[in-house]
């Protein structure tokens, strides 16, 4: 951001340049299209966000706000501003929009969002550069997205580097192009291309864009009717979409998680930080145990073009692992996941062994199982796996459970995944921890240390249903191995005999109630890290589960999710389970959730209430 003294107006005069800022110093500037109020010892100086020179016959509008020239209310005061002052201006024969720096403009500002709007609006902008009487030319290059997109498609003409991007994000953002980008692509791309990248969100080279005429070097393409409705009813539309969109809760959490994304990458500890740590090289790697987890570890390295040692104490697990990651990489290679080159490459940069010396010299091994509570996903997702089966041990399906959670947005059901990662994981953990408190479990063990315990999946792993891998767990597969999960009645009369051996009285459980408990279990959970400080914010949480279980983007996260439905309205219910399950401590209400639910605090505040006397 470039700030300058442009006039010396009065106080109390109407500016005539643009938007404004103040800082205190000693005499009183100001520029701007506002009346300047308040103001006893302060500067008020002009933010220019768009810098408007004239060479030869051009005017040169190049939009200057770093890093990604993103469309704030000062660029588009400069765009409205420049495009009239170019208009007016004899000499100039024709007007160039461009970015300084990285970018052409890579959209709105997404921050303004959630601010209230300011005129100029960007097609009011876009309609004064279309009806301008001189061309008006997008320079391209960069990321030309969202609104910066929008902006060039009014432009008469389009130009760009090779290495630029168009595209329309918004949907990632749980909105549509506002600003007539649903009306103007698809008269100049086609129907057919403009689907396709409004509702991915792709970003597409500048090359590929030439082809459908949204980059277009020597003149506007003709518009074609390509939608139902005149321009202007189509635009009108458009707005009210894009309103809809922008109030509803699915793209404020969209836009939460991109700005979450990006916070949680200026980490601080105690020892250093993001700017000062540096990475270390990883030239060599090792994986051990080569079941479902450990093969999909090694095919993402293998994939990221890293040699990996695999490795197993059994042959025949090692063989079957090598089988598996072979036929995953075959399969990346099909689907176009990975090129056929680092598919042939895989081959040469994976070593199987039965030989922990080989792994004495590698620079990483990733840890796949943890007995211990876990830092933040696993701990935050024991309660989250364990209320799921007492779900079932209470009167649910497996299958109802996994799809009340399908349809709350995860991508698999909690009993899906455990028969992905096999039954027999879950059960050696518990068997692990069951050892460290010197306590052996049965069949009809239902406490363990004075907490809820529910032996079902010890049931399971003694019938040898180990999960995919043995064709059968909570579902039955096609085949040992399998991927097509299918209700199984014997699973159904294993949960029945469990029941009745232990005298549980099963009963009807409500979707909203598995709902909660999933959620709520892991929500608290979620809390008490952040109060335990393992967590720093709200954020690291929230982006571990969007990557680490693929929770739904436009939920934002498990703690935006709870910030949403509301605190006060958790906690009570959080409250409630505790006072009918207090043998799981799982539901021991946050210190730090009922403190911030009673005073109402907002998220962006949290934090200063999770540690010390505040707490
Ligand atoms: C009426 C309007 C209609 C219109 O249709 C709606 C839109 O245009 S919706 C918008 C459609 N457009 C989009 O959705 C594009 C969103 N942006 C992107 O996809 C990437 O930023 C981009 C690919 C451009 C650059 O990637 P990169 O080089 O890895 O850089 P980076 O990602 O690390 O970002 C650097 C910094 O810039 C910040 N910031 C970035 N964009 C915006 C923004 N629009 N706003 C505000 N801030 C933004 C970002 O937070 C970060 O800040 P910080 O404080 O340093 O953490």
């Amino acid at each position: 951001m470039r700030s300058k003294v442009v006039c010396n107006c009065r106080l109390g005069s109407k500016c005539r340049t643009g938007v404004f800022i103040s800082v205190p110093l000693r005499s009183t500037f100001c520029v701007g299209t506002s009346y300047i109020l308040a103001v006893k010892v302060s500067y008020i100086v002009a933010v220019i966000m768009v810098d408007y020179k004239v060479q030869g016959s051009f005017a040169i509008l190049e939009v200057n706000n770093p890093p990604v020239n993103a469309l704030s209310h000062a660029v588009r005061s400069g765009l409205n501003d420049g495009i009239e002052k170019a208009s007016r201006d004899r000499n100039v024969k024709a007007v160039i929009v461009c970015g300084k720096g990285a970018t052409f403009p890579a959209g709105a500002d997404i921050r303004e969002f959630s601010k209230p709007k300011k005129e100029p609006w960007l097609p009011e902008i876009g309609h004064k550069m279309e009806k301008c009487e001189k061309p008006v030319i997008a320079a391209i290059h960069g990321t030309c997205l969202g609104g910066g997109l929008e902006i060039a498609l009014f432009c008469h003409y389009r130009i760009a580097l090779k290495t630029a991007r168009v595209g329309f994000p918004e949907v990632q953002l749980g909105l549509l192009p506002g600003a007539a980008g649903t009306q103007r692509l698809p008269r100049v791309a086609g129907l057919q291309v403009a689907m396709d990248m409004i509702s991915s969100g792709r970003h597409v080279l500048a090359t590929e864009a030439k082809k459908y005429g949204i980059i277009d070097e020597l003149c506007l393409k003709a518009v074609k009717a390509s939608v139902d409705f005149p321009y202007e009813k189509g635009l009108e539309m458009e707005t009210e979409f894009f309103k809809q969109l922008l109030g509803s809760g699915q793209s404020k959490a969209q836009q939460y998680a991109f700005f979450a994304e990006r916070t949680i990458a200026r980490w601080e500890m105690p020892n250093g930080n993001y700017r000062t740590a540096v990475a270390k090289p990883v030239k060599s790697t090792a994986v051990i145990g080569a079941g479902t987890m450990g093969s999909g570890i090694v095919v993402c390295l293998l994939s990221a073009g890293i040699p990996v040692y695999l490795m197993e104490q059994n042959e025949k697990f090692l063989n079957n692992g090598l089988k598996m990651i072979k036929s995953i990489m075959e399969g990346s290679v099909k689907l176009g996941k990975v090129s056929p080159e680092v598919g042939r490459k895989a081959a040469t940069l994976l070593k199987p062994t039965m030989n922990y010396n080989d792994l004495k010299d590698v620079d990483l091994i990733p840890v796949l199982v943890k007995t211990c509570r876990g830092f933040l996903a696993n701990r935050m997702h024991g309660p989250f796996g364990t209320e799921g089966t007492f779900l079932v041990e209470e009167g649910a399906l497996p299958s109802q459970v996994d799809r009340v959670m399908e349809d709350f947005g995860l991508p698999i059901g909690p009993f899906k995944v455990r028969d992905l990662s096999g039954v027999d994981i879950a059960y050696k953990i518990k068997q692990e921890v069951a050892k460290l408190l010197g306590i052996k479990t049965t069949l009809q063990t239902r406490f363990m240390n004075g907490e809820r315990y529910c032996a079902l999946n010890d049931r399971l792993f003694h019938l040898g249903r180990l999960g995919r891998k043995t064709g059968k767990g909570y579902y039955k597969y096609e085949k040992a191995g399998g991927k097509i999960a299918t209700e199984d009645s014997d699973v159904t009369d294993i949960i029945e005999k469990h029941c009745k051996e232990l005298g549980i009285q099963r009963r009807q459980i409500s979707s909203q109630e598995i709902v909660e408990r999933m959620m709520y279990s892991c929500i608290n959970e979620g809390f008490k890290i952040l109060e335990d400080g393992i967590a720093v914010r709200p954020e690291d949480i929230d982006v571990c589960y969007l990557y680490g279980f693929s929770f739904p983007r436009y939920l934002g996260g498990p703690m935006f999710y709870a910030n949403q439905i509301g605190l006060q309205r958790v906690y009570e219910r959080i409250c409630y389970y505790h006072e009918n399950f207090p043998y799981s401590p799982h539901w021991v209400p946050s210190r730090l959730l009922r403190k911030l639910a009673a005073k109402s605090v907002p998220m962006n505040e949290w934090m200063a209430y999770a540690t010390g006397s505040k707490l």
